[in-house]
């Protein structure tokens, strides 16, 4: 249960799940690259940049590092054109490979740098938070717009993904939070089971153990390999990929990028769009164990009720899965079973205010 093969249209490659590997970098590129760049933030440069510079150093090897702030606010045109700049000062050349050394943010920062150097170059996503699970499988690449997420973006696959760990247990509480929400997602999507997992292993998220951790990892990106394989462009199933993305990216705009995090947002989202799948579908959906299990972590239930829902819909129509100037979000029939589909804003408005007046 370590190594997980993604297929797309266009390429093919492993993710990868080992203690260390982040040491072993270049046992695992499908090739000899001889101009490096590391991409990583502040915090995460201090951790770990060390170790996998070191590791892809070698003779006639050049290995050199940009780092960036940590942090939402970096996934931004200052910081895309920064690490631009130091990859022509490097000399990169389109036999080159960038490296993607951190979470979310990095992934899709560096990936979208890697998706426009001199038209596309060669990337490996190096995760170091639970989160990135999601973020480093997929190729989807891209920065903020301060009218929206990901509004500038690319799709980019990795030429390997390779998760150490290790690396995890560094991470702040807040961090496991905003990852398990992503996790729990996939449960939600398309693995029952590990949605059951979740909701009933009810132990504080630092005494889970390696090999749980490596499990529920693995189960997420199976679900989101299988939906990558099938949909690369996000033209029919991968948008299921977002369910609880259109709230939960109004969130996260709204309060300004980084005050709130992706996952928590996320989760957030989530918890609304179950409220509404119930309502749209007259199901029941399993909401008791969703919000226990978001109580039981400490998930800041409490925002949804410092936002309007007049200042989250303007953000909510520029979505991209929107379509004909209508709203369209993913619901759940039942666990396992999404759908993409377009809700009137009267509805959405009626429910939110439901949700935020009970919860
Ligand atoms: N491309 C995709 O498919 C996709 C999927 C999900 C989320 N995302 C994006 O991912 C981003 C969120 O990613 P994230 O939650 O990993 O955030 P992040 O990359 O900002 O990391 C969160 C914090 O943890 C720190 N950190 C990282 N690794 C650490 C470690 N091992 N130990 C200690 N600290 C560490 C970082 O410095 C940062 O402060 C958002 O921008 C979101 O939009 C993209
Ligand atoms: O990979 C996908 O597809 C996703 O939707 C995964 C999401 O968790 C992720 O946050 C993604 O970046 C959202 O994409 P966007 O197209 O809504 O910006
Ligand atoms: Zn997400």
């Amino acid at each position: 249960m370590n190594t997980l093969r993604v297929d797309t249209n266009e390429t093919s490659y492993e993710v990868q799940f080992q203690s260390g590997i982040r040491k072993r970098i270049k046992e695992f590129l499908p090739r000899a690259y001889s101009n490096i760049l590391i991409v990583t933030d502040d915090v995460v440069a201090k951790l770990y940049l060390d170790d996998v510079q070191s590791g892809l150093e070698g003779e006639g090897v050049q290995v050199a590092s940009c780092v960036v702030p940590s942090g939402e606010s970096s996934k931004s045109m200052e910081q895309f054109y920064r690490c631009h700049t130091a990859a022509l000062e490097e000399n990169l050349d389109r036999k080159s490979l960038l490296v993607a050394l951190g979470g979310g943010m990095i992934g899709d920062l560096a990936g979208f740098v890697a998706s426009t150097y001199m038209r596309g170059i060669d990337y490996v996503q190096v995760p170091t938070t639970i989160l990135a699970h999601d973020s480093s499988v997929g190729g989807k690449v891209a920065i903020n717009h301060e009218q929206g997420k990901n509004m500038i973006g690319a799709f980019h696959q990795p030429v390997a993904v390779l998760y150490d760990t290790d690396t995890l247990w560094s991470l702040p509480e807040q961090e496991w939070r905003s990852g398990m929400a992503e996790v729990i997602k996939h449960g939600l999507l398309a693995d029952g089971q590990l949605y059951e997992q979740l909701v009933t292993h009810q132990t504080p998220f630092q005494s889970f153990d390696g090999h749980l951790l490596t499990h529920l990892l693995y189960r997420g990106v199976a679900v989101k390999s299988k939906i990558v394989k099938e949909d690369e462009r996000e033209n029919g199933v991968r948008s299921y990929l977002n369910l609880g993305h259109t709230l939960g990216h109004a969130i996260e705009g709204e309060a300004g990028y980084g005050e709130i995090t992706h996952g928590e947002a996320v989760a957030l989202g989530i918890y609304f769009a179950l409220h509404l799948s119930e309502r749209v579908y007259g199901s029941k959906l399993p909401l008791d164990s969703y919000t226990n299990w978001l109580h039981t972590y400490n998930y800041p239930l409490h925002k949804l009720k410092e936002y309007s829902i007049d200042v989250l819909l303007p953000w909510m129509r520029r979505d991209k899965k929107n379509e004909h100037g209508s709203i369209r979000m993913v619901l759940l029939k039942e666990v396992g079973e999404p759908a993409l589909v377009p809700v009137e804003e009267d509805l959405i408005r009626e429910v939110f205010l439901q949700v935020t007046e009970q919860g």
